[in-house]
């Protein structure tokens, strides 16, 4: 699949709220899919929102792995999520170092919830409800941040 092109912070794209997705099976969001999971790879990414390759739908790629730049990060195949929504969260907050493929150099500390209980559909089109985590909770609230319109570093304390 393409490597596509990652949209910089200052692109107007970043600060809209994605449309659902009211086709899975449409040819051109499975082709979106796979170009996100070929980018974030490309870019050594552990994640990857639609809106940052300038498609402005409601999916994201979550792909966990030890990189020079996560060294703790734990492995997980990359998931691609559709329509996601986080369905309860913990209390605590903890806050963890980020980056952003549309922020390059830049890395802050930003609280974020250590356990969510998250709704998406996967690329087949089945309902998935699971928790994440620690890390992998913190990479899925960064994407779906992305999604509506937020970039890491408006959550800077
Ligand atoms: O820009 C993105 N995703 O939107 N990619 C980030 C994802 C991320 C999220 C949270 C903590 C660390 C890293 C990356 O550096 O791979
Ligand atoms: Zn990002």
């Amino acid at each position: 699949a393409e490597q596509l092109e990652i949209a910089q912070l200052g692109n107007p794209i970043l600060r809209q709220n994605a449309q659902p997705v009211e086709d899975i099976t449409d040819t051109a969001i499975q082709q979106l899919i796979d170009s996100l999971i070929a980018t974030a790879a490309s870019a050594n990414g552990v994640g990857i929102a639609a809106p940052q390759v300038s498609q402005s739908y409601r999916v994201f790629i979550v792909a966990s792995r030890p990189s020079p730049r996560y060294p703790n990060a734990p492995e997980m195949v990359p998931t691609a999520m559709i329509n996601p929504k986080i369905i309860a969260y913990s209390a605590e907050r903890v806050k963890g170092w980020e980056g952003c493929l549309s922020v390059p150099g830049v890395r802050g500390l930003v609280p974020r919830y250590q356990a969510i209980t998250v709704e998406y559909l996967d690329r087949q089109g089945n309902l998935q409800r699971q928790e994440f985590t620690d890390f992998v909770a913190r990479i899925f609230q960064h994407e779906l941040d992305h999604l509506d319109g937020m970039v890491f570093v408006d959550r800077l304390e």
